[in-house]
Parts: C-alpha cells; structure tokens; sequence
C-alpha cells in the first residue's frame, strides 16, 4: 500500500538555500547580473559529481539570494511545497556566513527569511523555526564571526545552533569555542558529522561538544559501540537517505543503515537535506523509505514522532502539533 500523501511529518534537516529550485537560481542570477556558468547541468539540475564539487556549487547557488524579499520568496516557496507533501513542523538551517559573502546584512537575511515563514504559516498552517549554522571548510575564525552575528540577532524563530561544511576539514576541537558561546546562550545544538567521514567523527562531536542531534551521522554504524553510545544517550540523528544516497555515501537505499540504526535503539528522523540538489524532497524521503523497507504508516509516522520530540520548538508550540499528530487517521480502506 503507498504511503497516504497526508501522512504528518517533521523535517529537522534542510539548508534553505539547498532548497533554493534552479530555475530560481537562474531567474535571480539574471536579475542580479550574477555569472552562473556551469553551474547547471544541460537537464537544468545542479552541476557537482562528488562531495566537494556539491559544497562548490551549493555555494554559488546561494550567492544569487541578495535582499530581504529573494529570502522571504525562497522561505515561503519552501514551506509551502512542504506544507503540500503533508509537513507541519520544519526546521531550517541558515547561514551567516553565506549571507555575508552575498553581502546581505544578517539582519535583512534573518528578517526576508522570518517573513516568508510567517506567510506561510499565515497561508497554510505550517510551522518554520531557524537554525543559524557555522560552516567547517570556512574555518574557525569565519564560525566565531558567524556565531557572535546570530547571537546578536536572536529571533523568535532561531531555536538552536549548529555546524554543517565538510567534515574532512579542521578538528571539531576548532569549533568549541564557537558552540560554547552558543550554548550559553541557551541554543540547543547539533551538528554535521558521519556523512563523508566515518564513525570516528561522529565520536569526535559527541565527545568535544554538548549536542543533542547529529546532522547525519548514519556512518556510526561502523562502530557498534558507538551505535550503543547513540542509543544511550538519546542522541537524534537528522538522517538524509535521499542525500546519502546521492552523495554515494550508500549505493542504493536499500543499502541504508536507517533501519539497523532505528532497531539499535537509536533514535532516527527523516530530511531531505537539499532536495533539489539530490533529486528528492521530504515527501519522497518518506515515500521512498515506507517502500523500500515495506514500512506500514504507524512506523512512519514514528519517525515524525521521534522528530517531534528532538525539536528545538519551545513546549507550547510541542503540544500543539502532538495535537496535530495525534488528530491523524490514515483515510478509510476501499
Ligand atoms: N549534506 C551536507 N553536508 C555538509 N554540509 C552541507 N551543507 C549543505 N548540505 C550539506
Ligand atoms: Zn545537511
């Protein structure tokens, strides 16, 4: 039986300019006067071949974003497409950095971003928060700059803190200072690691930093004692199969250690990352996974349970969307 369209769910994972379409990209590199040559592929998807070819291009992408108004556009369009495929909670990762190198002053980044999810919570019910992220291959004194501007504009909407970048670069020791700042701040934290990497960057975050999610982390299925460690500590991975998949990280879905990991104990969500850029979206992350491993709704919907209750939302906004959760039915058979 397929997955029913409306089925609830929950997205902890998506970089709003990864979700930015390329025909967007394109429209606004023309009104910007910005050289996008390359970036495309001749089908008009995105242009990379590997992990880092993917970091080049999702840079240039979110160079064409230069006001308030693309930014809200770009929230907007996002929510909305997510509202459709049945989402009613996302988080979304930001970046000051990306900001400041298309020379927008945070302040208008994070307000055109805000804007555009309260039209679409106004429009269509769904709930946005933000997360600001720091970006491992800019560096740590790039991260302290990052983390001091989104401390200095807290938001209603900005409800953690995190890192994503390439994992290969810098020793995540590099970045405590940065999270600390954060931390005392009293932004909750997760970040980027056993995607490219193994398990034993995944140990490295959860030893150097105090974080209730990893962004990925599906690699610590190299390690079983690190599995247990996962499990033990209630540490949440925002899995990505979509993106995994993409990235060649696993071959096929089916290959996917999204599974083991959830029967370890661990605690699992499902994101789609950077959709456009992967081919997928959070409705075919959920579609994909309930076929792939023959799952019925009740073990679907557990993963947008799982995603409720590692959110970074305050309590109040919590109750009302287990309300929403718990008001679903599957539509009647026949
Ligand atoms: N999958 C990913 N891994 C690391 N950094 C990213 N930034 C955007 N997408 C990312
Ligand atoms: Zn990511």
């Amino acid at each position: 039986m397929p997955l029913p369209s409306d089925l609830p769910k929950i997205e902890l994972h998506c970089h709003i300019e990864g979700a930015a379409p390329p025909a967007l990209v394109r429209r606004l590199a023309g009104r910007h006067g910005i050289d996008v040559s390359g970036l495309f592929t001749k089908d008009g998807g995105y242009a990379w071949t590997d992990f880092s070819s993917f970091l080049a291009a999702y840079d240039r992408a979110a160079q064409v974003f230069r006001s308030a108004e693309d930014f809200a556009d770009l929230a907007e369009t996002y929510l909305f497409a997510s509202a459709a495929e049945g989402v009613i909670y996302t988080e979304v990762f930001i970046s000051p950095d990306h900001a400041r190198r298309s020379g927008i002053p945070y302040a208008d980044y994070l307000g055109g971003l805000a804007e555009g999810m309260a039209r679409a919570e106004a429009g269509h019910g769904i709930i946005g928060r933000i997360i600001p992220l720091i970006e491992r291959h800019f560096g740590p004194e790039a991260a302290h700059e990052a983390v001091r501007t989104a401390l200095a504009h807290l938001h209603p909407r900005v409800v953690g803190f995190g890192m994503a970048g390439d994992e290969r670069m810098f020793a995540v020791a590099d970045f405590a200072r940065a999270f600390a700042l954060a931390h005392e701040a009293g932004l909750p934290l997760t970040c980027h690691a056993g995607e490219v990497c193994g398990a034993a960057s995944v140990a490295e975050v959860i030893d150097a930093l105090p974080v209730r999610r990893i962004g990925h982390g599906v690699r610590a299925i190299e390690d079983a004692a690190l599995v247990r460690r996962l499990a033990e500590e209630g540490i949440v991975l925002e899995v990505c199969p979509g993106s995994n998949v993409a990235l060649g990280v696993y071959p096929r879905l089916a290959d996917h250690p999204l599974i083991r990991l959830r029967d370890a104990g661990v605690k699992v969500t499902l994101s789609s990352d950077d959709p456009p850029f992967f081919g997928t979206s959070i409705g075919r992350e959920y579609a994909a996974i309930a076929e792939t491993f023959a799952l019925p709704p009740g073990e679907m919907l557990a993963f947008t349970q799982t995603a409720l209750d590692a959110a970074f939302c305050d309590t109040a906004t919590r109750a009302r969307l287990q309300t929403r959760l718990e008001g679903w039915r599957p539509p009647a058979a026949g």
